[in-house]
């Protein structure tokens, strides 16, 4: 298998560096426009294989695309992230021109390849890529809601003095401050509601602070953050590659489900070795379905910005 991630910056690199630890690629080409920027990370990575005892080649390239040729999966971060006090929305401008110049490059090389979108706003970004690339909508997945629902698990697990492993719980809906929808209602801890364990107040402070958990990070940090995004991004990719056909929220094509069309939002899909292959339907309530609407309401807004011509 050969997976391409563009962008060597923090989340690029950290995305490389989980898939060359679980081996999930025997090629790994990691593409940067700065010039020996992505030659510089690869080297780095590949001078841990003696240490960490993985097999995945690691190449760094500037952008030499024809490097990145037969890529089963090409992972897209290139572009700025946010500072502190900005949403990801105002990146749009920038980064709506990166991912569309690095989709047509990518696809000259790999035709068929699916592509995991990264870079903010991510779900106009997926839009984008979906309305650019003219692949089959199965091979287009943002992600957003794999990291969100990992950031609201950890919130949870923090209340609940647990483990995150044992807890199921998902965000849907846009990846943005407002947008995401952290479903406390269909949260459990091995099963059981943990609405039984939380008052009604920790239960919104909870919610509240996994819709910005990347905002708080941004601000701590002085821009945005990377382990988890970069691992998430690693995960959907270890899906894809080992067609383990899991179950996570991605931002994905809808043609009707949950009500929408026409747009590229956060729901719970399958993953496995043809892209996203299933979108699984989660009841949700009078509430839930409102916030969804609102939701991909903000998102079309967005999508509206983008030049397709
Ligand atoms: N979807 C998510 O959950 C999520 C999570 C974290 C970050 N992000 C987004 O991912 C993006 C990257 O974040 P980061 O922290 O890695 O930023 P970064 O600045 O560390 O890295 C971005 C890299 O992209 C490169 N780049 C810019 N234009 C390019 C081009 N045309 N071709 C190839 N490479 C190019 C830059 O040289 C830089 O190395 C941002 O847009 C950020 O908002 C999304
Ligand atoms: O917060 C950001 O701007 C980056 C990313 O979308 C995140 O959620 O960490």
């Amino acid at each position: 298998m050969k997976v391409t991630v563009v962008g060597a910056g923090a989340v690029g690199a950290t995305c490389a560096d989980n898939i060359a630890r679980k081996e999930l690629a025997q090629e790994l080409v990691l593409l940067d426009i700065r010039e020996g920027f992505a030659e510089g990370k690869a080297i780095d990575m590949m001078q841990t294989s003696a240490l960490l005892g993985f097999d995945t080649k690691v190449k760094g390239v500037t952008s030499d695309y024809a490097a990145t040729a037969g890529s089963d999966v090409v992972v897209i971060t290139s572009g700025l992230p946010r500072k502190p006090g900005m949403t990801r929305e105002e990146l749009i401008g920038t980064n709506a021109g990166i991912v569309k110049s690095v989709t047509e490059n990518i696809l000259k090389h790999s035709p068929n390849t699916i592509i995991v979108v990264v870079s903010n706003p991510m779900d106009t970004m997926t839009y984008l890529t979906l309305k650019t690339s003219g692949l089959p909508k199965n091979r287009i997945i943002g992600m957003g809601g794999a990291l969100d629902s990992s950031r609201f698990k950890y919130y949870l697990s923090q209340e609940l003095g647990c483990s995150p492993a044992d807890l199921n719980a998902v965000v849907i809906g846009g990846h943005g401050d407002t947008t995401m929808i952290p479903l406390i209602n269909h949260a459990t801890w091995n099963s059981v509601p943990v609405t039984e364990f939380l008052s009604k107040e920790k239960q919104d402070e909870i919610v509240a602070a996994t819709m910005v958990g990347g905002a708080t990070l941004t601000k701590l940090i002085g821009t945005s953050a990377w382990y988890a995004p970069g691992a998430g991004t690693a995960m959907l990719v270890e899906s894809i590659l080992r067609d383990e056909k899991k179950l996570v929220p991605c931002c994905v094509a809808l043609d009707g489900e949950y009500g929408q069309s026409d747009i590229a939002i956060g729901v719970p899909v399958v993953l496995g070795k043809n892209g996203w292959e299933k979108i699984v339907d989660i009841k949700l309530n009078d509430e839930e379905q409102a916030a969804f609407a609102k939701s991909a309401e903000a998102v079309r807004s967005m999508n509206s910005v983008l030049e397709l011509a």
